[in-house]
């Protein structure tokens, strides 16, 4: 389905699910820290935070995506959950090659970094909701990770960056092989929340809507040099 939008025109559950955070996607697109990625304005440091929070992030999705995984119910979405899994280590992995060199940043930095507010509130409701809600809640938690990010990286890759590491960054999440796996996800979703009960399906709903305002604020806490108060 190149080029195609995975968001508007999806007749499933997950179509709606998608109506239900329009208004915080039209927050996250136009934030500043995506604008500046677009236009090559943001500035390094914020870009650095955000990387670095990311790399701490990944570790912790990764674990959430096993335990969907562990929760499914049938052998390929085992298999696709652990396989995401592994993808999302690797992604983190090659950070630290990628962009945190060309960021000026070694691994000891990173051994170093702690967790924003944001992130710990963020990967901690991941990790609880994988673990202890029901599998179509646990599956719609970490829906928007996948979903968000294909939508703003086919959103912004139309503009490609003047500063080269913004559009690398633009190009990973904005790049065919990206879509087609949250395209697989979306199809597990749209067969797991069609076959739940309405009361699992509205939990879901809440869900999916609370980690898509993290999605919001993991940008925004980049953008705000995030620290704790205290
Ligand atoms: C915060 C966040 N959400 C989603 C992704 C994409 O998997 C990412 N790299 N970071």
């Amino acid at each position: 389905m190149s080029g195609a939008s995975l968001r508007g025109e999806r007749p499933g559950f997950t179509g709606t699910l998608w109506r239900e955070i329009q208004p915080v996607y039209a927050e996250i697109i136009s934030h500043p820290f995506l604008r500046g990625l677009t236009d090559g304005s943001l500035p390094k440091e914020r870009f650095r935070y955000y990387v670095v929070q990311d790399a701490l992030y990944l570790r912790e999705y990764a674990r959430a995506l096993s335990l969907v995984g562990v929760r499914s119910r049938d052998e390929e979405s085992l298999l696709m959950f652990n396989a995401h899994s592994l993808g999302a280590i690797t992604v983190e992995r090659s950070l630290h090659d990628g962009f945190l060199k060309d960021l000026g940043l070694g691994p000891h930095d990173l051994a170093r970094a702690r967790m924003s507010p944001t992130t710990l509130a963020y990967t901690s409701y991941l990790i609880k909701t994988a673990a202890t809600a029901s599998y179509p809640e646990a599956l719609c938690a970490v829906l928007p990770c996948y979903w968000i990010y294909a939508e703003v990286g086919r959103d912004l890759s139309g503009e490609s960056s003047p500063e080269p590491m913004y559009d690398k960054w633009i190009q990973t999440y904005g790049g065919e092989d990206f879509n087609a796996l949250v395209d697989a996800v979306l199809d597990t979703a749209d067969r797991v929340l069609q076959d739940a009960t309405s009361r699992q399906r509205e939990t879901a709903t809440r869900t999916f809507l609370t980690t898509s305002r993290y999605e919001y604020m993991f940008w925004d806490a980049g953008w705000r040099l995030e620290t704790w108060p205290v």
